[in-house]
């Protein structure tokens, strides 16, 4: 593992493992203000990667730009690149809808469609014109989100009906079914009983072997149990979303290099 430091007051570890997704340089806007700045770090697959930081700081901002979402948004602009393999998802000859096809989104409150248990997980593969065996695509999406025992015989059942822990499973089932490689959680366990978010976490914990999860949570117990690598992204004045440490999870917490990281995940600093 080598250790960069484009600027003393950064710390940007390279992981050891095979990257699933490079960020390079990358800077985002809402009008004139500037969310995300010059941010770079590369993304390791098959593990968890954490995005920490007080609010507004621009995690989510970070995450939407991943699989494209700010193409949605009136007002943002997105500078760099993010590299996938070879293609970069910004390039101009890259189809935002194939971005998200292979880069799933689950959010921080459950939002499962008012249809069908089987309806919600069958609804990208029917949008996407998928022509197998739909039945099977679903029941395979909720054995991997863990969900299949606890609705099997009643898929006809509006989802809403669901408790928030398995909306939630839900709608990963509902990311899965369209087999992504990347899956990109915001704060998914903020609006979940301890219980629950502890449910959502081994899950998380075991999705891990096939997806490469990110996932932006406030929650620094969470954080330092699921994920295997951390970014710490700053707010305040002109620094707010730049990337100041990014390393091993265990590094961050136990040896933090920069003493903002360290004030940030000691409580010292909201
Ligand atoms: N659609 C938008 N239009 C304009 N400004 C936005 C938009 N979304 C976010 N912002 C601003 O960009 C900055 C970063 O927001 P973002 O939601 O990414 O931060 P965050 O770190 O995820 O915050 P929090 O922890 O509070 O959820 C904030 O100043 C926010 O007000």
């Amino acid at each position: 593992m080598t250790i960069t430091s484009p600027t003393p007051a950064r710390y940007i570890v390279q992981p050891a493992e095979p990257a699933a997704l490079r960020i390079e340089r990358l800077n985002v806007w809402y009008g004139k203000h500037q969310a995300i700045r010059d941010v770079s770090f590369t993304i390791p697959a098959r593990r968890i990667t954490a995005i920490i930081g007080p609010s507004g700081c621009g995690k989510s901002t970070l995450l939407r730009a991943i699989n494209r979402m700010h193409d949605l948004t009136r007002d943002a602009r997105v500078e760099g690149s993010i590299y996938r393999g070879e293609i970069d998802l910004y390039a101009p000859t890259t189809d935002p809808v194939w971005v998200r096809r292979h880069i799933g989104m689950i959010f921080q409150k459950p939002n499962p469609f008012p249809k069908s248990i089987f309806e919600n997980v069958a609804f990208g593969l029917r949008v996407n014109g998928y022509r197998g065996d739909i039945a099977a695509r679903v029941e395979e999406a909720l054995r991997k989100a863990a969900l299949w025992d606890e609705v099997k015989d009643k898929l006809q059942q509006n989802a809403l009906a669901l408790s928030g822990g398995q909306q939630q499973r839900l709608c990963i089932a509902r990311a899965i079914a369209l087999e992504p490689d990347i899956l990109l959680m915001d704060e998914p366990c903020s609006a979940l009983d301890p219980v629950t978010t502890m449910r959502i976490e081994d899950l998380m914990i075991e999705l891990a072997h096939t997806y490469t999860i990110v996932i932006v949570t406030h929650n620094m117990q969470q954080a330092s149990r699921v994920s295997h690598y951390t970014a710490f992204l700053l707010a305040g004045e002109d620094r707010t979303g730049e990337l100041i440490e990014y390393a091993p999870t265990r590094e961050i917490f136990l040896r933090p290099r920069d003493r903002r990281t360290e004030d940030y995940i000691t409580g010292r600093i909201g």
